[in-house]
């Protein structure tokens, strides 16, 4: 995607002057970024330079750390999500998320797809819930391997199949964005290959934000990247343009391998 393509795009989420302290400590300073829907943005950048913190921000899961604080702000579609008026549950159902490592609920296949769903009512009876979980694990990717053990626990699945079962509990739901934080990181590469594939096949029709330490997934996935260090977003753009030609000295010395 070129710069004139971002344009092109409709802006899904904005975050203006985004801080975050926990307790003293000031872990992200003034982070502001337009993030496009359709399309993947990576966040890179060195190990505790604030890229889960960030993502963290964009679906109020800091709400859940004790002593951290969120300012500035974040927007999903021109609506302030840090409103006090918002329904946080509601809104992580519009903003989900996949974990670094694969953690789906102690309970059957179907009803960890069938579990969001449920409790946001969104199926009338148990034929729309059939419809719901069979759609969400075919969009994952997952349905062939599983559709004769429905019932079987979801922890008995491969990692790289438990991990495409959470993406399939987090589209369950109808989500507009899918927040990845690391998600190949305890796979293997065959599985983290498969789940790349998902991710660009998924890019069709979510917006996604994956947190990667891989600079090569980066590029194999995002169109956007995001390069973050010491808490700052030192540089942000097309992926080409961020692994071709980084205009910041320390995003430079980052992709040459020279910190992190
Ligand atoms: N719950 C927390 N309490 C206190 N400090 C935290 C907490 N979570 C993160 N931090 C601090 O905030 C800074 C940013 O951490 P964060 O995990 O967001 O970085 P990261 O870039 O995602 O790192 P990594 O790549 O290692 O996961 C770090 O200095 C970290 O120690």
């Amino acid at each position: 995607m070129n710069p004139t393509d971002m344009l092109d795009r409709q802006i899904r989420l904005t975050a203006r002057d985004v801080t975050v302290h926990y307790g003293t400590k000031q872990a992200l300073h003034g982070i502001s970024i337009d993030i496009p829907d359709r399309a993947v943005t990576a966040f890179i950048g060195p190990s505790g330079c604030g890229k889960s913190t960030f993502l963290r921000c964009i679906n109020r899961m800091n709400d859940t750390i004790e002593g951290a604080k969120v300012g500035g702000t974040i927007k999903l579609d021109g609506e302030d999500i840090y409103s006090p008026d918002l329904d946080v549950v509601e809104l992580r159902a519009r903003i989900g998320m996949v974990f670094q490592k694969p953690n789906p609920f102690p309970k059957s296949i179907y009803d960890n797809v069938a579990y969001g769903p449920r409790i946001h009512g969104l199926a009338r009876n148990k034929s729309d819930l059939d419809e719901i979980v069979v759609s969400s694990l075919r969009k994952a990717g997952l349905f062939e391997e599983v559709k004769d053990r429905l019932q079987e626990p979801g922890t008995g699945l491969s990692g790289g199949q438990q991990q495409r079962l959470c993406i399939a509990r987090a589209i369950a739901v109808g989500p507009e964005v899918i927040l990845m934080d690391e998600p190949c990181s305890a796979l293997d590469p065959i599985a983290t290959a498969v789940i790349e594939e998902l991710i660009d096949e998924l890019r069709e029709n979510y917006t996604i934000v994956i947190v990667t330490h891989s600079m090569q997934q980066a590029a194999r996935v995002s169109q956007r990247t995001a390069f973050f260090h010491l808490g700052h977003l030192i540089e942000q753009g097309p992926t080409e343009d961020i692994f071709t030609n980084p205009v910041n000295k320390q995003t430079q010395d980052y992709i040459m391998g020279r910190i992190g």
